[in-house]
This record gives C-alpha cells, structure tokens and sequence, in this order.
C-alpha cells in the first residue's frame, strides 16, 4: 500500500507543480503515513518532484519537545525530509511543546500560519492543499480528531488542542474537519488487519462524530488507500469491479 501510494503522490505532486508552479500537501503521523514517506524515500521516480516548490503541512501533531522521537514531525525528517531538497520556508511543522506555547496557543499559532498561507482563490483561513493525507485509527480517529471528544465536534476553528487523546501521547495538536476538507484530495491510508473494522465502519455510513474517518473528505476527491488485509470487511458493492 505504501508503495503504491507513493507512486501515486509523485504523479499527483508532479502535475499540481507543472500546473502551478509548487504543490501543498499535508502530511500524517503513524506507521502508515511514515511508511508512505519511507516509500517515497526509495523511489527511483522521487526526484521528478520539484522538491524545493513542495509546502509541506502536517495533519496534526504529538505536543511533545522538538527532536522528541516520538513526534510526527522527528518521524517524517527520519522517513524523507533530511533526504531531500526542500525548501525549509516551505516546511510547517507544528509547535513543540517545548517552545512559547501551551498545545491551545501552538493550535493558535498554527492556524494563523495556516491562515496567512491561504490566498484569496483559497477556500476559507486554510491554503487549497492538493493532497491531505490521513492515517486512520483502529477506532476510525483520523488526525488527533477521535471519536465522540471535543476536537471532532470543531466546526469553526481550523486547529485546536486535544487532551486527553486515547492514543498517546495524550496532548496533541491537529487540524480540524473543517480544515481536513478544504483540502482539493483527502486520501485515507490504512493497512492491516486491525484497520478492516474502522474502513468497513467508516465507509458504511456512520456518523463523523462516532466515526470521524466518515468526515474527512476532499473537495474534489475521497481516495481510500488500503491493502487487502484492512478491506476485507468492506460491504462487497464497494470493491471496484476489477476486483470484484
Ligand atoms: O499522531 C498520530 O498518531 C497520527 O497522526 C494518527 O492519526 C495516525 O495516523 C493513526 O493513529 C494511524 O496510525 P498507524 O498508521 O500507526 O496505525
């Protein structure tokens, strides 16, 4: 999956550059979203990515000490960033804990960096991201939005802090529904068996706040990328015919 998905963020970061000149995409923490990154790492096609007109944004984020292990950001640079040319202007990790901000001022921060990324073609204080990549819980949380708690019901605010989270650590930082579906593309990554529940769950209809993987979607597109361990419980009218 995380090959696969690779190749498909080169082709897509590929055409939005040589239509625009730059690509934005929003990056996610967790197995699934570094293996991606790893993936990408090792691609023979990698370097046809303008990596110097690349924004990267994250999803959301572990408030813990810059350098932590342990945050999504220390993962990604592991996984790809220290490997390639980007342009540090155009790299927007989230506040560390260890910074000027408590988690609900570094939200704050965020989304006013956030908002003064975004031009007036945008859609909303966010900028149109291409792609925004979201790993999915085995209890369907995408981001640091989990089920049922405060952060998942946001409908104004496009970055809060989240406390408390079931997934440690339990301080976190991420981007809200409405911001994940400002995106142009949201794609959903999950693999494995215990993420079959949680795809078959959240593309049955449930509700975003019991299910919040069910509210992340793109404005022009949804893509669910998963491998045949983490489908196996989807209603059969959802396989694609070829593999019916
Ligand atoms: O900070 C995090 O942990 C992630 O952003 C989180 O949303 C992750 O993407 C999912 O929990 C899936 O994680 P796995 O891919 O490791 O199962």
């Amino acid at each position: 999956m995380a090959q696969a998905a690779a190749a498909r963020l080169i082709t897509k970061i590929v055409d939005a550059q040589a239509a625009r000149g730059f690509a934005s995409v929003v990056l996610t923490g967790g197995r699934n979203g570094n293996g991606l990154l790893a993936a990408l790492a090792a691609a023979p096609a990698r370097d046809a990515i303008d990596w110097a007109h690349l924004d990267l944004w994250w999803g959301d984020e572990r408030f813990l000490p810059d350098g932590d292990p342990e945050r999504n950001y220390t993962q990604a640079k592991e996984a790809l960033l220290d490997a390639v040319p980007l342009d540090p202007a155009r790299v927007h990790p989230m506040p560390a804990s260890d910074g000027p901000y408590e988690a609900d001022a570094a939200a704050e921060a965020y989304a006013a960096e956030l908002a003064n990324a975004a031009g007036p073609e945008d859609h909303g204080p966010v900028p149109t991201f291409d792609v925004l990549m979201l790993g999915v819980g085995p209890d369907t949380h995408v981001a640091s939005l989990f089920p049922e708690l405060p952060a998942v019901r946001e409908t104004e605010r496009t970055v809060v802090g989240v406390h408390g989270a079931p997934k440690p650590p339990p301080t976190r930082v991420t981007l809200t529904l409405p911001a994940i579906r400002a995106a142009r593309e949201v794609w959903l990554l999950a693999a494995g068996e215990d993420k079959a529940k949680a795809a078959a769950i959240a593309l049955s209809g449930a509700g975003e706040i019991q299910a919040p993987a069910a509210g992340a979607y793109g404005r022009s597109r949804t893509l669910w990328l998963l491998d045949t361990a983490a489908a196996s419980q989807l209603p059969p009218e959802l396989y694609p015919p070829a593999v019916a």
